[in-house]
């Protein structure tokens, strides 16, 4: 399978270019940056650390898009929404990792998946999205004397809060609930915030340093705490379940999947 990486001079990127050249039957077709990246003609092997793969990193997306069967795209939420449209003109497979898309780009992204198998998930690791499901299991068990809370840290140069992980986890116990996190999500609170109000999913965001990417979900109760998480240590779990996705998308009819799709949970 040919895959190109968009955004290949990135912390993902570089992962990406790994864990498909470590992928028995993947090929690195190629390599995407925005004009004027310092990685434009460099070799996307060498940009990852690996031995020279003899593919340069382009500014030209639209012919690589002709020739590959997957793109994998871990950039910025309005590249994503271009490379969509790209994706369903060549109609093919396209991941995507990118978070902090605002309602206007998913809704960009369900139009191009008319055309485009579309696998898009905050977190692309089998070990979040095992959390997520049991985060919908533990949320639908307890009533809502157990209030919930979802703290998230991540790198200093991380872009977007909450994390799209934290998000995935309250839409999961949202779900449980049956209620909207649109209504009960708390995303930010200072000064005099009164009482916690019933049934809120509150969320707390630290930055710093180099971290990968940290995720507790909190159900506090009366006299009682459960807590669930996830530390991620290495970018290689988030690479190589987007390779997974791509492999599982090949063939698979036009749509909008997600990694619980992928991983079958
Ligand atoms: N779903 C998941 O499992 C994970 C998701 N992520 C998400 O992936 C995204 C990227 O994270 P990270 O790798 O740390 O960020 P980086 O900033 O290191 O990488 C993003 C790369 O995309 C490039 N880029 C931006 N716009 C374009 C464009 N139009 N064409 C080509 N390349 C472009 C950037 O270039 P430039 O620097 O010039 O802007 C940069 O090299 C974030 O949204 C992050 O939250 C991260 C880890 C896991
Ligand atoms: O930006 C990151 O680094 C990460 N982003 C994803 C997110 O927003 O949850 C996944 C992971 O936590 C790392």
């Amino acid at each position: 399978m040919k895959i190109a990486v968009l955004g290949a001079g990135g912390r993902m990127g570089q992962a990406l270019t790994r864990a498909v050249a470590e992928t028995p039957g993947c090929t690195v077709a190629g390599g995407v940056e925005q004009p004027g990246s310092e990685f434009i003609g460099k070799d996307i092997g060498e940009v990852a650390g690996l031995e020279p793969l003899g593919v340069t990193i382009t500014d030209n997306p639209v012919p690589l898009f002709a020739e590959v069967q997957a793109v994998l795209d871990f950039t910025s939420p309005k590249a994503t929404v271009e490379f969509a449209a790209l994706s369903a003109q060549a109609r093919i497979v396209h991941v995507i990792g990118t978070t902090g898309l605002s309602d206007e780009d998913v809704d960009a992204l369900k139009a191009a998946s008319r055309h485009a198998t579309i696998i898009r998930a905050g977190n692309m690791s089998m070990g979040v999205n095992l959390l997520a499901n049991l985060t919908e299991k533990v949320a639908k068990a307890l009533d809502e004397s157990f209030d919930i809370e979802i703290v998230e840290l991540h790198h200093r140069h991380k872009k977007d809060a909450p994390s799209g992980t934290a998000l995935m986890l309250g839409e999961a116990a949202a779900k449980a609930r049956g209620v909207s996190l649109k209504e009960k999500g708390v995303f930010a609170r200072e000064g005099q915030t009164g009482e916690r109000g019933e049934g809120d999913i509150g969320f707390s965001c630290m930055r710093g340093g180099d971290v990968v990417g940290e995720h507790k979900i909190v159900f506090v109760g009366p006299g009682e705490r459960i807590e669930l998480g996830h530390i991620a240590t290495d970018r290689g779990i988030f690479s190589r379940g987007a390779v997974k996705a791509a492999l599982w998308g090949f063939g698979k009819p036009p749509g909008l999947y997600s990694m619980a799709d992928v991983l079958g949970l």
